[in-house]
């Protein structure tokens, strides 16, 4: 078995323990159909049913403090969420275009305005409901954020004579409720080159840098409150100070967003509706449906049933390490399905990426309806999406978000599902997944385990997806995870694995010739997944994987390793 996937001990407490009540969140009331629909729906173009999306997708531990973040398109609005909920606020992405009494109706304790590439004096700049400062609640605006917000409120912004990209030194006010606790004089991240010109004198300015007058204000009569730096980037050092006082002394939070909480108030909304039907939750071994399947087994026990696809797409072992794990350890009813001959025969001749996962997706589909045929009563289909999952197959709520690939559970989902879907870590990010299977004790080496993703080694196998270049490339995959744990490097990664390039490369091998493919290897250091970093794996581990791989792997003479980060590129090639 490889040595990374050994079964985790899942202790049995973990499992039976009553001292959590869990709950999933679903979407239940909707057949499935339109609820798909519903999400690919832009802001723009039916704003009513994005909305709507949102408020179901809010978990019920939350709904009383939300902070909703109005994206105007900025490369860190991800970010600005995480920095939020890190502080144990919920919050929630939402379109520019959405209105005051739609934020009304989310009963806010605060918003954040977003960066974003716009010029607020260009035609066509996106902007947001002026009225929403009128809510009597807490307005953040960030960067672009501020410039609207300020614009809208009667500054003007123009070009700026000095544009601050990177660091700068910042003089604060703090004495005032923003800047309490950060000195006088301190760093803070600037990505401008537009500024407030002038500032109406019902604006307090609160911060200043050499060249800009106002980096932080805030209004006089209304809670408006604008930084023209960055909170969110960990290079401003008190950034998160400023996020703090914003959420707690100013929207008055009281830090609601608990992760054990989480799993307890959704426990009896889970239990209502799927009543006395019986769900199946299609389970990789990934962490994701790992503490799904944990939820539901708490939450319906023997209403459960899961479902494991072998699809011919996994990595060497990872079938019977599955089985094993699962069997061994997890009270719960788990059929593990051979449909590798039907993924694979889907696809035969197909090298376009997003074609791929569309036909993965479907497959799963048809092959869960197929696993449920003969268990009765089954309604829902349980799955670990995440909102990474949600965003990036274009799904996501603010209705600006590129489709930058179909993930197989979300966008490459056939319209007519014939299930009702649960998924109960769709608001969820990836480390706060990893929490709740800290909270349902998990052990370490489930919680920590790399993701998988769904298509498997179909993204990982450029072009034409076949037997033999499956079988190369699970052999160099191997070695390269064998190196990585054997070199203390699991943990200290976030995702790593070897991709298969439709190319092929001359090389000497004992004197003679080769004609052979390349290897990719792909190592990314993440919190999140959806920004990464290429992860600095010493040289002498890279030369040990390189030669291995190309010494025990026939048919490969050469490696290279990935040095991009994401963005621009994603972590996985297709
Ligand atoms: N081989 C499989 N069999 C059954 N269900 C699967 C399989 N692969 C993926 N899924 C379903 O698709 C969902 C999304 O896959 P994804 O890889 O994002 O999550 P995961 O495998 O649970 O966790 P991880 O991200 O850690 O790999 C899973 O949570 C699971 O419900
Ligand atoms: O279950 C999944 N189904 C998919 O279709 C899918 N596509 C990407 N991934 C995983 O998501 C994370 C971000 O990947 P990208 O940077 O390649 O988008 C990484 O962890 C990827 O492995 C998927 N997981
Ligand atoms: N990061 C931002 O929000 C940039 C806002 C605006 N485009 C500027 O350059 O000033
Ligand atoms: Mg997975």
């Amino acid at each position: 078995m490889n040595r990374v996937f050994k079964a985790a001990k899942m202790p049995e407490a973990a499992i039976s323990a009553t001292i959590f009540l869990f709950q999933s969140r679903l979407h239940a009331q909707c057949p499935t159909g339109p609820v798909i629909e519903k999400r690919v729906v832009k802001m723009s173009e039916n704003q009513t049913d994005t909305f709507q999306a949102i408020l179901e997708d809010i978990p019920a531990a939350a709904r009383d403090q939300i902070i909703p973040i109005v994206d105007f398109g900025s490369q860190y609005v991800q970010l600005i969420a995480r920095r939020v909920r890190e502080a144990g606020v919920y919050s929630v992405m939402v379109g520019p275009n959405i209105t005051h009494e739609q934020l009304k109706a989310l009963r806010p304790k605060g918003i954040i305005l977003s960066g974003g590439p716009s010029s607020v004096y260009e035609d066509g700049a996106p902007t947001c409901d002026p009225d929403l400062f009128d809510l009597g609640v807490p307005v953040l605006g960030i960067c672009y954020g501020m410039q609207i917000g300020t614009t809208l409120l009667g500054a003007t912004v123009k070009n700026a004579p000095a544009r601050e990209y990177g660091r700068v030194q910042l003089k604060a006010d703090n004495k005032t409720e923003l800047m309490k606790g950060v000195p006088q004089s301190t760093t803070a991240w600037m990505s401008h080159g537009d500024q407030i010109a002038e500032l109406p004198e019902e604006f307090i300015p609160l911060a200043t840098t050499p060249t800009c007058p106002y980096a932080a204000v805030r209004h006089a009569d209304k809670p408006f409150y604008g930084v023209q730096f960055h909170p969110e980037v960990t290079h401003t050092p008190h950034g998160k100070d400023i996020l703090h006082n914003f959420l707690y002394n100013i929207c008055d939070c009281t830090g609601n967003w608990r992760m054990a909480d989480f799993l307890k108030s959704e426990t009896t909304r889970i239990r209502d509706i799927v009543g006395d039907k019986r769900v199946i939750c299609g389970l990789s071994g990934g962490v994701d449906s790992s503490v799904v399947a944990a939820m539901l087994a708490q939450a319906i026990g023997d209403q459960l049933t899961c479902v494991f696809v072998d699809n011919g797409l996994l990595r060497k072992g990872e079938r019977d390490m599955v089985e094993q794990m699962f069997n061994g350890h997890f009270n719960i009813d788990l059929r593990v399905v051979d449909a590798s001959k039907q993924f694979l025969g889907d696809l035969a001749g197909i090298t376009e990426p997003q074609e791929k996962r569309r036909r993965i997706g479907h497959r799963f589909i048809e092959v869960f309806k197929e696993a449920s045929a003969d268990i009765e009563g089954v309604e829902f289909l349980a799955q670990g999406t995440l909102y990474p999952d949600v965003i990036e197959s274009g799904h996501g709520y603010s209705g600006e978000a590129a489709n930058i690939k179909l993930h197989h559970n979300v966008g490459g989902l056939p319209a007519e599902l014939g299930f009702k879907l649960i998924e109960p870590l769709r608001a969820l990010f990836k480390d706060e997944v990893r929490q709740l299977g800290q909270v349902l004790g998990l052990t370490e080496e489930m919680v920590w385990r790399h993701p998988f993703p769904g298509p498997g080694l179909a993204v990982r196998c450029l072009g034409e997806v076949t037997e033999s270049q499956l079988d190369i490339l699970r052999d160099a995959d191997e070695i390269l995870l064998e190196e990585i744990v054997a070199n203390n490097l699991y943990r200290k990664t976030s995702q790593v694995f070897a991709v298969i390039l439709p190319v092929k490369a001359v090389g000497v091998m004992g004197d003679g010739r080769t004609h052979e493919q390349v290897i990719a290897i792909r190592a990314v250091e993440t919190q999140d997944f959806m920004t990464a970093d290429w992860a600095r794996i010493p040289y002498e581990v890279l030369a040990t994987i390189s030669n291995r791989i190309i010494n025990e792997v026939p048919g490969i003479n050469r490696v290279c390793y990935d040095i991009s980060s994401k963005p621009p590129a994603t972590i996985e090639w297709e």
